[in-house]
């Protein structure tokens, strides 16, 4: 092992699990490894300035992040000049990097893979200069997210509950205009998704072919709302329908719609834009997989 000064960096509020649990599992876990536990609650304002004064003032060599998906890009955002590796603990409502990197389901398990010594190096995306680090999307899964922040019920429950109101209100499909580095295309789509990674929060791999350490991403064009492909995604299955989504490769990209469409970021809803500038940072996110 070659470090020894851990930074713990929870969010109290995401998701449902027991974060004082998880603060002490930690500690004990490091105390047993000789490694030295250093921690830090976010609270929801400037906590980015205060994750990167943390890891300067206390030489932080790993970091361990328990949140959800906006926890982990707080973090990112925090350390991408740096080559600290970063462990997950999946402790938010949808926990889209979790699944993205195959975490075990496990606490104990996530935080033995979190101290470990495997890593990749994660592309970054930028969409309108926001860190996106598994998908973004423009339509209807953004639409969405929205109703599901501004609904009372969390979880899988909550996003199961908006899907119908959702679809019903829906002005799709909707129509892009795309320019990548290879090549320019119209395109009509009830979603337009841009992927880091494979997969939702909800595990649906949608973007099989897809690595997230390649340098490239790809836009996603989902044509159609078709039940039979969506339980293949969900299924994991690799063999998607090119009349359900076409995949354009990139490695930088500028979307424009006529009108305003909803737009999401890893799961967390932005507003409607008519344009979406997309590239890949210089920097890279070390993470540690199984
Ligand atoms: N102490 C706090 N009080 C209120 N909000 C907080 C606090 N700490 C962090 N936040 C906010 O929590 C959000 C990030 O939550 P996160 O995405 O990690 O969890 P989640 O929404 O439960 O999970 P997921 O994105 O996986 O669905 C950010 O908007 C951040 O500003």
């Amino acid at each position: 092992m070659n470090f020894k000064e851990v930074l713990l960096v929870v969010n109290p509020i995401s998701g449902q699990t027991d974060k004082k649990k998880i603060i002490s599992q930690v500690k004990k876990r490091l105390e047993e490894k000789g490694l030295s536990f250093h921690q830090f609650s976010t609270t929801g304002e400037n906590d980015k300035e205060k994750i990167y004064e943390e890891v300067n003032k206390n030489g932080i060599e790993r970091l361990i992040v328990a949140g959800g998906d906006g926890t982990i890009n707080l973090v990112a955002e925090a350390v991408k000049k740096t080559d600290i590796t970063i462990g997950v603990i999946a402790a938010g409502s949808a926990n889209g990097m979790a699944k993205n990197l195959d975490l075990p389901e496990l606490m104990e398990e996530q935080l033995e893979v979190a101290l470990g010594d495997k890593y990749i190096d994660l592309d970054i995306l930028c969409l309108n200069e926001i860190i996106c680090l598994h998908m973004g999307d423009l339509g209807i899964n953004a639409e969405l997210i929205k109703n599901y922040e501004d609904s009372p019920i969390r979880g899988k429950v909550g996003y199961l509950i908006q899907s119908i109101p959702t679809l019903i209100k829906s002005e799709y499909p909707f129509n892009f205009h795309i320019e990548t580095d290879e090549s320019t295309k119209e395109a009509e789509a009830v979603l337009l998704g841009f992927a880091n990674a494979n997969k939702y929060g909800t595990g649906a791999n949608v973007n099989p072919q897809g690595r997230p350490d390649d340098g490239i991403f790809e836009i996603l064009i989902f044509k159609k709302l078709n039940l039979i492909e969506i339980l293949k995604t969900l299924k994991n299955e690799t063999n998607l329908d090119s009349d359900f989504v076409e995949i354009l490769p990139a490695k930088e990209a500028r979307v424009t719609c006529k009108k305003p469409v909803a737009f999401q970021v890893d799961g967390e809803y932005i507003g409607e834009e008519t344009r979406i500038d997309i590239s890949i940072l210089p920097e890279k996110l070390r993470i540690a997989i199984p």
